[in-house]
């Protein structure tokens, strides 16, 4: 892909601008082969296979449950009354139908690292890829800085409750320090937390996931003893009337508690660390979200039979329901939950994203360091230290707490691509037995379907969100599933090896569509982030991935070893 060299200077410009833009298109366009077989391993410089069924159930949960259920079910039950518990139902579906196309993809691609980053290279193509990749670290490093300043503020607080503690340090060690006017918020706590967590992981991943699953253990505990303890408080005059505010409240409520569910992507980046990646990675996938639906609408009917759901704190509603109940010991237990949740959280988003940032410094798209992986430690070093430090700068100066309303976006944008590649692989089988010329046609009108159902999607939500006739929203789910009828008849749909996401492609276009609507409901603010980040990303790419691509790198997929467990 050389630029070209004629003797005139304009010519020589307008043909290298045009071969830097089809360079651009050709490369933004490649797309990655399909690897089925478990390939990598230690001794091939991959990572190391040593997770099992249950480590990866407990990276789901550990993953999810945290600042959701503590604190946004206050929060929604206030207006929604008991009927939050709906609205957990509701989001849980919507989820579920996620969680499918992720259990299918991640036994698809049960080789390397990468996640929804490598399904989408295989689905689609680089760029998107690329955009997916650099959107969902977005989220996850604010995010990671976001809940590393709440657990120093808990950490503060709670270390408070000991006499011979209190006072003999400034609090705004973990509170933090408005400095500049207020343009620098300086907090000690938080950096050290993450370099500890960073020091775990980068140390060995049978012992972060021990942590893990020490911490996940301890924090469903803690919920479990809410709904058994709480069961016995429980009025159920309490629960009249079930929804105050009409269905309209439950159906606002749902999109808000979905982000309670948010994290049981995580498991799909253990791809090449899991010893039976075809089988436990979808079980760990959706065994992780069934427990968290059942233990989420538990909480809500418990807590909201509890106390009249108008009294129902926002801050820590379940601690402050015990209290209400004179149970003042529970919410003590409460707090220390909430700390192991924003633990665990915190742990398995930076481990998340070393994984995939080792999965794009393997492919080139980013510097090859990132690739680098510890030769006795076998877990991927230099991301990992990377992703800790952006983070400890982030929460270190700046209350990022604050940019909670811009968070969200990146995952939900990228869970979207993720359902949609479930369609794409499963026609492309079709393209690939047949004559390639019907593979193109099958492509485009294809991709013209999943566009409807993302605009169709969009429309839906944007007439929710600014009140639109009911009528209106019916129709634009119907389009959707027409897209879907049309694809129905127009593909055939192989089935995979390995679990197989039902219902293909009724099940990934109605996540498209429940996706889409849920992005219209977040803060404008976010929508603004999201456009900026994607200009940015493109030029990132146009400047350094589309050259530094290396195909070498993805013969790593190809090798294939002989010493896998
Ligand atoms: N990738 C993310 N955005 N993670 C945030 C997880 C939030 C988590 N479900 C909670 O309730 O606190």
């Amino acid at each position: 892909m050389g630029v070209q060299h004629h003797s005139s200077t304009t010519s020589v410009s307008s043909s290298s601008s045009r071969s830097f833009l089809s360079s651009f298109c050709s490369a933004a366009l490649r797309r990655k082969p399909i690897e089925l077989t478990p390939s990598s391993s230690a001794s091939s410089g991959g990572l190391e296979r040593r997770l099992g069924v249950f480590e990866l159930i407990f990276i789901g949960i550990g993953a999810s449950v945290g600042a959701g259920i503590f604190v946004v079910t206050g929060t929604v039950a206030r207006d929604a009354g008991p009927g939050v518990a709906i609205s957990f139902i509701l989001a849980g579906v919507a989820c579920i139908l996620n969680a499918l196309c992720y259990a299918e993809l991640s036994t698809r691609f049960p080789a390397v690292v990468g996640g929804a980053y490598l399904y989408t290279y295989s689905a689609f193509n680089e760029l998107t890829a690329f955009l997916v990749f650099v959107q969902l670290n977005v989220d996850y490093h604010l995010g990671s800085a976001s809940i590393a300043r709440s657990l120093a503020g808990y950490c503060v607080t709670l270390l408070q409750l000991f006499p011979f503690l209190q006072g003999n340090y400034p609090s705004w060690i973990g509170h933090g320090k408005e400095l500049f006017g207020g343009v620098v918020s300086l907090n000690l706590l938080a950096p050290v937390l993450l370099a500890v967590l960073t020091a775990v992981l980068c140390y060995g991943v049978k012992e972060s996931s021990a942590v893990n699953s020490l911490m996940t253990a301890f924090k469903v505990t803690v919920v479990l003893f809410v709904i058994l303890i709480g069961a016995f408080e429980v009025d159920v005059s309490n629960w009249t009337p079930f929804a105050p505010n009409g269905f309209k409240a439950i159906v606002t409520g749902a999109t808000v508690v979905f982000f309670a569910y948010v994290g049981f992507d995580a498991v799909a980046n253990s791809a090449e660390e899991c010893r039976i990646p075809q089988r436990d990675l979808p079980i760990g996938i959706l065994g992780s979200v069934l427990v968290c639906i059942t233990l989420y609408v538990c909480v809500c009917l418990v807590i909201t039979g509890m106390v009249p759901y108008q009294i129902l704190g926002t801050d820590a509603p379940l601690a402050e329901a015990f209290t209400a109940k004179g149970l003042k010991f529970a919410s003590v237990l409460i707090s220390i939950g909430a700390v192991a949740g924003l633990t665990t959280i915190l742990l398995v988003s930076l481990y998340v994203q070393s994984r995939s940032y080792l999965g794009l410094g393997r492919d080139g798209l980013l510097p090859s360091v990132f690739a680098k992986v510890h030769p006795s430690r076998h877990t991927p070093v230099n991301s990992q230290i990377w992703v800790g430090i952006v983070a400890a700068i982030l929460a270190g100066i700046f209350n990022v707490t604050q940019l909670s309303h811009i968070l969200t976006i990146g995952t939900l944008a990228s869970y979207s691509v993720v359902s949609a590649c479930v369609v794409t692989l499963r026609w492309k089988e079709k393209g690939d037995i047949h004559a390639s010329k019907m593979c193109i046609s099958s492509w485009c009108g294809g991709v013209t379907c999943l566009v409807v159902v993302a605009v169709s999607g969009f429309a839906a939500g944007a007439c929710y969100r600014f009140g639109g006739p009911f009528i209106l929203l019916l129709i634009f789910f119907l389009t959707a599933v027409a897209s879907a009828a049309a694809l129905y008849f127009r593909q055939v749909y192989a089935e995979t090896p390995g679990f197989s996401c039902p219902g293909v492609p009724f099940v990934p276009i109605i996540s498209v569509f429940f996706n889409i609507f849920l992005l219209a409901q977040l803060h404008e603010e976010a929508w603004y982030r999201f456009v900026i980040v994607s200009f940015i990303s493109v030029g990132i790419y146009a400047f350094y991935g589309q050259y530094n691509e290396t195909s070498a790198i993805t013969d790593h997929y190809h090798t294939i070893s002989t010493d896998d467990a």
